[in-house]
């Protein structure tokens, strides 16, 4: 069970210190957002290389942008421990997921709330990681999308039938009140970007997220950066 605190919720004033506030947490959550695969825009590869000079916890960079085949290897070469393009962006995510891994970091791929996985299972052994978004991504601060524990549910059931060891992350509204639901659906990667930097002390809020997320699931995992890595 492993919680990535979003960035987009921290103050972009002070990016280094807010890493820092969150040592406890597994991995950074990087929101790379350019304005036209989403209506935002927030950080490209140098912040992510500066990101990673101040902070040791690995990031994993979630790329909300067009175009992912030609700019997901600048994130590696940025830092990045575990990159993730959306399926609906990428023109070849097989070549692209290969591409990610040659360069030694994990391959994840992600799917807008109205992209079922069933179309994709076969492209499953190619990744490290599958990201289920519970909002429509573009924004921090939405509510969680109940509509989505069904797909958590067939996708945790897809990756078990397969015989693979990927993880299934969920990102948006993941909060107290609704990452229980989220563990027993199957997801063991939380992104929490209020939740945690909205909390008075957010290293405590992700200990917080990640006990909760493990009693729900009935696991005590691997905590902090001991479950990261490939
Ligand atoms: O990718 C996104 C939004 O597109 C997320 O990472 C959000 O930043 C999560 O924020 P909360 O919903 O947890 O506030």
């Amino acid at each position: 069970m492993q919680i990535n605190p979003s960035i987009l919720s921290a103050d972009f004033s002070r990016l280094a210190d807010e890493a820092k506030a969150v040592e406890g947490a597994d991995w950074l959550h990087v929101d790379v957002m350019d304005n036209h695969f989403v209506p935002n825009l927030t950080l490209g590869v140098p912040v992510v290389e500066a990101l990673g000079k101040a902070t040791d916890t690995p990031m994993d960079c979630h790329l909300m942008i067009e175009d992912p085949d030609r700019w997901a290897p600048a994130y590696v070469e940025a830092g990045a421990g575990s990159v993730t393009f959306h399926v609906e962006a990428a023109a070849a995510p097989v070549r692209l997921a290969r591409e990610i891994r040659a360069k030694g970091a994990r391959a994840a791929m992600a799917l807008k709330p109205a992209t079922p996985i069933e179309p994709y299972e076969d492209l499953l052994p190619e990744l490290d990681m599958l990201l289920v978004m519970t909002v429509e991504p573009g924004f921090g601060g939405q509510a969680f999308l109940d509509i989505m524990l069904p797909k958590i549910r067939r996708t945790r059931e897809l990756i078990s039938r397969h015989g693979l060891e990927m993880w299934l992350q969920v990102d948006g509204g993941v909060s107290a009140s609704t990452i229980e639901r989220c563990a027993e659906a199957g997801a063991d990667v939380f992104v929490a970007g209020s939740a945690v930097y909205g909390a008075e002390d957010p290293d405590k809020a992700v200990r917080e997220l990640r006990a909760l997320a493990e009693n729900a699931a009935g696991t005590t995992g691997l905590c902090g950066h001991q479950a990261a890595g490939r």
